[in-house]
């Protein structure tokens, strides 16, 4: 179909999209809109069906129902699911990059951008041999073909390495080789399946440069899929959010980071324990937010945690497990399978704790997915001591197995991981962990677990060990960026931190009786024993603080 419509302000609608597989319905009844020169990312939790319709816009798969229809910016019109395949990059100018990169290896950069422009060259020598021979066209179409390759290699960052076969480009320049190529065909839409995965921060900087480079410049939408939320959140203008093939929050980033229900998603909790487990894994930034919306001064584009809410440094980088999930598994299984994946990559990388995966390794990251499935799982574990809200569903037995995966597995995975570990408390005492701004309680008692009980324990962590502990509690550049290890240092010395002090205070859930009771290096006694928290031992969470959903950080 070609007919010539009103120029339209989307580029893409998709409309009431199912795809079937046997019995499994991998995309229900799916609508949204992208807008023309914007990007719109696609997000969910693993096998949420992300693919699958990145797979029926590019003509890979052919939906059970529905309607894609593609606004060229001639007014233009095409319905996608109705193309043949080959078509949809020529006629209908939409271009992909895939989760896998898949780049002529031996072919030189420059050769790999030609390739691209393979159509235009082969159209411009007549199909026949008249190439060979200099035909004038095929000459100057050919001079602008490398022209554009330039132009690309040029805004890549990669022109430099022109002649260098594509395969020598670190994983990072590779991404970027594959959107400069897709960039060669001209499209009108660009779909981008996890571009960011297995990038370290300066690469997922780099990328975040060159797509709004491209959305500035050339008029190009961008259709994102990425388990990234630092990009996510920094360059996107428009976010999908898809759980089990349907969608379930559809808006600005801002929006779409507090959406209950897409923290519910990501947790793999139902919506009404997603307070509670919050206040448990200690993220009272977002717990407020949920409150009060974003934070304007810190805003999403300096979030590195979709999750996490603002943090005061740059992006975080998603260390990739790949989570299999099974065709139509439940989300306790699916919950099940994140943990163990978390647990068996924390085993991987703690039995040789210093060594990072390398990059081309990392199949996929869904390190917010995963990481915090696998955290909302461990708070199972604790449902005895959980719900920081009466009206909180008791999260404990529905998803029982889960528990036992969180728990039973992570210490013994990591043994050997993180220094410093002890067979017990020092004296029978430990200290309060939860004064260290970003531990909960769950991570607490993971820490515990692991034979970490006291603040000098942690404030002697090197480089490795932190490395270890952001595997073992799936907290992914977390530790570091909220320097527990200085924390813990000064906590040690028996000094404050701002957030001790509300800890202490009682404005912030802990499992301790009082903030500061089980700190043998201040014999201080706190104030927060006033009801607002409660001991660990009394199976009791702390309550929240009044109006707060468990006081801000
Ligand atoms: N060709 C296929 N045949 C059968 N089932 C499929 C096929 N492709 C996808 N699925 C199933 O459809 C569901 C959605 O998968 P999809 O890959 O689209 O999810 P996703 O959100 O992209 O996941 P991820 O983030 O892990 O890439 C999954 O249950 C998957 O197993």
């Amino acid at each position: 179909m070609n007919a010539v419509t009103p120029m339209n302000d989307a580029i893409l609608q998709v409309e009431h999209l199912s795809m079937k597989f046997g019995g499994l319905v991998a995309i229900g009844d799916l609508s949204f809109t992208a807008k023309r020169g914007e990007i719109t990312a696609l997000i969910g939790p693993n096998g949420a069906g992300k693919t699958t319709v990145f797979n029926c816009i590019t003509g890979f798969y052919k939906p059970s129902e529905g309607m894609i229809t593609l606004n060229r910016n001639d007014g233009s019109s095409y319905l996608l699911e109705r193309l043949p395949n080959h078509e949809i990059p020529a006629r209908a100018k939409v271009a992909r990059t895939f989760q896998n990169i898949r780049l002529f290896s031996g072919m030189t950069l420059l050769e790999n951008l030609l390739v691209a422009q393979h159509n235009k060259l082969m159209k411009a020598s007549g199909y026949t041999v008249l190439g060979l021979f200099g035909f004038s066209g095929y000459r100057k179409a050919s001079a602008e073909s490398v022209e554009l390759a330039r132009h690309w290699l040029e805004k890549a960052d990669l022109v430099d390495r022109a002649d260098d076969p594509a395969g020598d480009l670190p994983y990072g320049a590779q991404r970027r080789l594959e959107i400069a190529r897709a960039m060669c065909t001209g499209p009108e839409l660009l779909c981008l399946d996890e571009p960011a995965a297995g990038l370290n921060p300066k690469e997922s900087a780099a990328l975040n440069e060159l797509l709004i480079d491209i959305k500035n410049t050339t008029g190009t939408s961008i259709l994102l899929i990425e388990h990234d939320m630092s990009v996510v959140m920094q360059i996107s203008d428009h976010v999908v959010v898809l759980e089990y093939g349907r969608k379930i929050s559809d808006g600005s980033p801002q929006s779409v980071r507090t959406d209950p229900r897409v923290i519910a998603a990501y947790l793999g909790v139902d919506d009404e324990e997603v307070e509670a487990v919050l206040t448990e894994v200690g993220d009272e930034d977002v717990i407020e937010q949920l409150d009060t919306g974003p934070d304007a001064a810190h805003g999403p584009g300096t979030s590195s945690s979709f999750l996490a809410g603002p943090v005061t440094d740059t992006v975080g980088h998603s260390e990739g497990e790949r989570v299999t999930v099974a065709k139509g598994a439940s989300k306790a299984g699916q919950v099940d399978a994140r943990s163990l994946a978390a647990a068996n990559e924390a085993a991987s990388l703690t039995a040789v704790p210093a060594a990072k995966p390398a990059p081309a390794a990392k199949a996929k990251p869904a390190p917010k997915a995963a990481s915090k499935a696998a955290t909302g799982t461990a708070v199972k574990s604790t449902a005895a001591p959980a719900p920081a809200k009466p009206a909180a569903k008791a999260p404990a037995t529905a998803k029982a197995p889960a528990t036992k995966t969180a728990t039973t597995k992570t210490p013994t995975a990591t043994a050997g991981g993180i220094s410093n570990r002890l067979a017990a408390p020092r004296g029978g005492k430990a200290d309060n962990l939860t004064r260290i701004k970003g531990i909960g309680t769950v991570n607490e008692k993971k820490l515990n677990d692991h034979g970490i009980f006291h603040f000098d324990q942690i404030g002697a962590w090197k480089k490795a060990d932190v490395e270890a502990a952001e595997a073992y509690l799936a907290f992914d550049g977390r530790i570091a960026r909220e320097e527990w290890v200085k924390q813990a240092k000064l906590l040690g010395q028996g000094k404050d931190t701002e957030f001790s002090r509300r800890v202490d205070a009682g404005k912030v859930a802990t499992s301790h009786a009082s903030g500061k009771t089980a700190n043998a290096a201040s014999g201080k006694a706190a104030s927060a024993a006033s009801g607002k928290t409660a001991s660990a031992a009394s199976g009791k969470t702390a309550k929240p603080v009044a109006g707060k959903r468990g006081g801000g950080k």
